[in-house]
């Protein structure tokens, strides 16, 4: 299933972002806070309406196409939870079948064993009869992952999926997205996640596309001196990946006067310092 924004404004938020998401391919957004990554999602998903351009999924334009239909085609992991929080882990998986129900409304033997192999791959079998609400947040991610998977969708879109899963669970979401062979749309801050996950990456800086095209070409120290304004060095590993190396803060540091403590410098207008080895004054 092959994705093309074309041209898509919304209100002072997006820019003429014009894009494609290749069939079978994963494809990355990456940009800093508030550039516009999840409301391009949402437009891609049908949640909201450009107010120019259009968003196209296999040549149709999503407002073109019932909601429904959408729906059968399309799975999401947003970042905010839609689910009924009363409900059982196993009752949110069982909804990312709806889309594809009869008049019946009832689940088939097949659908059900789907539902949980579903739950069994995204490690939640256990979790099953609790209620939603009192998952964690890195189980209530695998939980929707699995929602979306039983949903059988040829696009998959993914908002920041990975951002309360541990290192072992971040590493099998990302392995899992790539084996699946469907069109993935994907938000990532962890820019080695990206790298490693992605077969493109598309980066968004206020509002606009600003770089596009395979992970080498995008992830280089310029991109983030100018997009992030951060001086990071970036290396090619020997599986032509890059490696991003932040400039990480070791002990001590500077803080503006006002919000120093430990006796730092009083004042206005001075940096303080701070050591982080020593307990806050109380
Ligand atoms: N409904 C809305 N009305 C007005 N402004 C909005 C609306 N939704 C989002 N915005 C603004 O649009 C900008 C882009 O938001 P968006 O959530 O798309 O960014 P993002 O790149 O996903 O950010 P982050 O990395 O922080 O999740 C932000 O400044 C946000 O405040």
């Amino acid at each position: 299933m092959n994705v093309e924004v074309q041209g898509v404004h919304w209100l002072h938020v997006l820019r003429d972002v014009s894009l494609t998401a290749g069939s079978g391919r994963v494809t990355g957004l990456i940009g800093p806070n508030g550039s516009g990554k999840s409301s391009l999602l949402r437009c891609v998903y049908r949640r909201i309406r450009p107010d120019r351009g259009r968003v196209l999924i296999d040549g149709a334009d999503v407002w073109r196409t019932p909601a429904r239909e959408v729906a059968r085609q399309v799975a999401v992991v947003a970042q905010d939870t839609p689910a009924d929080l009363d409900d059982s882990v196993e009752h949110v998986v069982a909804l990312g079948r709806i889309p594809h129900l009869g008049a019946l409304g009832r689940l088939s033997a097949a659908e059900r064993a789907l539902v949980a192999e579903a739950m069994e791959t995204c490690e939640v079998t256990g979790l099953a009869r609790r209620p939603f609400a009192t998952l964690s947040g890195g189980e209530r991610q695998r939980v929707q992952l699995a929602r979306a998977l039983v949903q059988q969708p040829r696009l998959l879109i993914l908002d920041e999926p990975t951002n309360h899963l541990d290192p072992r669970h971040q590493v099998d979401l990302l392995r899992l997205v790539r084996a699946l062979g469907v069109t993935v749309l994907v938000t990532l801050h962890d820019l080695q996640l990206a790298a490693a996950a992605c077969d493109r990456l598309v980066v968004l800086d206020g509002g606009g596309v600003v770089a596009d095209g395979p992970v080498a070409q995008v992830v280089t120290e310029d991109l983030l001196r100018a997009v992030y304004r951060v001086e990071a060095e970036v290396e090619r590993g020997r599986d032509g990946l890059p490696r991003i190396f932040l400039p990480l803060p070791g002990p001590g540091g500077t803080v503006p006067a006002a919000l120093a403590r430990n006796g730092a410098a009083g004042g206005t207008g001075h940096a303080g310092t701070y050591d982080v080895s020593r307990e806050p004054a109380s």
